[in-house]
């Protein structure tokens, strides 16, 4: 009897936590509907998109449709009127002409959560902001000048990978581990100093945290948890995500440990160990933001970035590849015309590959994996083509809109790598080309990712063919929306070129 009322009790105190949750979350929609009917900031209305229900069915149908209202409108993500920055003049004016005032990043539940303001990626636009990024930038430079250069490592990587496709010739297989280890080894060589095999389980573990996080936080259950943020006392999902981030953080912790009792200060190895010199280096300084809470934010931020973005970017290029033969031939024959089968592509290569160049830029523009890049908020009140934009409202760019815009693209709607060739069939730089953002917030891995896209893709092509296996059909190209736009799964066939030519 008593185990039957303990059992009643507990789930009646379930329910009732259902039941509250449900009614706050309907109240809030309520609220949410209710301030959407006042317009948005500004003396003069903004163009304002309220259609929530179309968004979350299309998001990129969406998305694309927006310059339709104009250079830049309005829509809710969440509790607040989001500003959608629609084409290139207008992204520049914010970010790049009032760069300072544009730069901040909102101050949502869930990175508030997880990040507490530290690290790069959603920190807000401060002291802290400004000294990490600067130190990873010149940090990053600093290990591509070392004794192996970052293109070095990517060509050796490259090989890693073209060895380990190669034991699955001629048999349809799903690549997306393989890629994203590969890419992930670049960034984990500069941060961490070392490699790791693409059969290692705890490595392979990391990934998928790593995956399940950018899905995670991507998806529908961040806008939730935005709305509700007490959600965090109660178990759901959302648990999911602080447990992985935990996870992500104590792996890191734990090389960070090994590399403080083997740290020779005179012979630094890699980023940890350049961080752990700044920190002893700013021990006096009350203010310093070199503290242990920012380094792992800053890693978990670089390793995060570093890999998910890129890897993406890769898989949708055997996608575009598999579905376009004759541009994988013509890259082919491109590339071994001037390198031949054997010599490592470096980016000084990149002037002679005008083709390939074009394709991988092409691929990168269609792949499209930012679609509304990362959300930046304005840290004072400010103008805006005559529209007034007061302090902590949030802009998006709308990097999809920019990517397809009609007026700048030769074939903005299909693939098509003519988009990056002059008429004499050189690469031509194509200002609407805006995979990266910019401003202050610029991604700071650019410079990197396009070295690793250049490199790998070309080492790829030169050594293997990718095709479709025998009845299976490119998947949607819708992929999945989130804060990266990756691939759906698929499979490919590859085959080294010197059995199958
Ligand atoms: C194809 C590859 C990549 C693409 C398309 C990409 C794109 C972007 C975009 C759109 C942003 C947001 C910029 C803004 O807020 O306006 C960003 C930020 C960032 N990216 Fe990348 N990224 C790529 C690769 C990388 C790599 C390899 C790294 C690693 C070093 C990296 C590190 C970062 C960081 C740290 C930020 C935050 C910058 C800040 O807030 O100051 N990204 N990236």
């Amino acid at each position: 009897m008593e185990s039957v009322l303990r059992y009643l009790d507990c789930t009646s105190v379930c329910l009732a936590l259902v039941v509250g949750l449900l009614s706050l979350f309907v109240l809030e929609i309520f609220r949410m509907n209710s301030s959407r009917n006042q317009s948005p900031p500004g003396p003069k209305p903004l163009p304002f998109l309220g259609n929530l229900p179309q968004f979350i069915k299309d998001p990129m149908t969406y998305i694309r449709s927006m310059p339709k209202y104009g250079e830049l409108c309005s829509m809710y993500l969440g509790r607040n009127p989001t500003i959608v920055l629609n084409t290139m003049q207008i992204a520049k004016e914010a970010f790049v002409q009032n760069g300072a005032v544009f730069s901040g990043r909102p101050s949502m539940p869930l990175t508030r959560w997880l990040n507490k303001g530290y690290g790069i990626v959603m920190a807000p636009y401060s002291n802290s902001w400004r000294q990490q990024r600067r130190f990873a930038l010149h940090t990053l430079r600093d290990f591509g000048l070392g004794k192996k250069t970052v293109e070095e490592r990517v060509a050796e990587e490259a090989r890693y990978l073209i060895k380990e496709m190669l034991k699955e010739e001629g048999k349809p297989f799903y690549p997306s581990h393989p890629i994203m280890n590969a890419v992930s080894n670049i960034i984990c060589s500069i941060i961490f100093g070392d490699r790791f095999d693409y059969d290692d389980k705890r490595f392979a573990k990391l990934l998928d945290i790593l995956n399940d996080n950018v899905r995670l936080v991507g998806s529908p259950l961040a806008q939730i948890f935005n709305l509700l943020p007490f959600m965090k006392h109660f178990p759901g999902p959302h648990q999911k995500v602080w447990e992985n981030d935990v996870a992500l953080k104590e792996f890191i912790f734990e090389v960070v440990e090994e590399h403080r009792k083997t740290l020779d200060q005179e012979n630094l190895r890699d980023f940890i160990d350049a961080y752990l010199v700044e920190m002893m280096k700013q021990e006096s300084n009350e203010d310093s933001t070199f503290h242990k809470e920012n380094m792992l934010r800053s890693i978990t931020d670089l390793f995060g970035a570093g890999t998910e973005t890129t890897a993406n970017t890769l898989r949708w290029g055997l996608i575009y590849m598999m579905d376009n033969p004759d541009v994988q031939e013509r890259c082919h024959e491109e590339i071994v015309r001037v390198l031949g089968f054997d010599r490592f592509p470096s980016t000084n290569d990149r002037s002679h590959l005008p083709y390939t160049y074009a394709t991988v830029h092409e691929i990168q523009r269609n792949a499209n994996i930012a679609p509304l890049g990362v959300m930046h908020t304005t840290t004072q009140p400010t103008q805006l083509q005559g529209f007034h934009i007061p302090a902590g409202t949030d802009i998006v760019p709308n990097l999809t809109a920019i990517l397809n815009d009609q007026e700048h693209w030769k074939y903005p709607d299909m693939f098509n790598p003519e988009n990056f060739l002059d008429e004499k069939g050189q690469f031509c730089k194509n200002d609407s080309f805006l995979a990266f953002s910019l401003g202050p917030r610029v991604c700071l891995g650019e410079t990197l990712a396009r070295t690793e896209l250049f490199i790998f893709f070309t080492s790829l092509l030169q050594q293997l063919r990718f095709s479709w296996p025998p009845g299976a059909s490119s998947p949607n190209k819708r992929g999945t929306a989130g804060i990266v736009r990756t691939t759906l799964p698929f499979n490919t066939i590859c085959r080294s070129r010197e059995t199958s030519h």
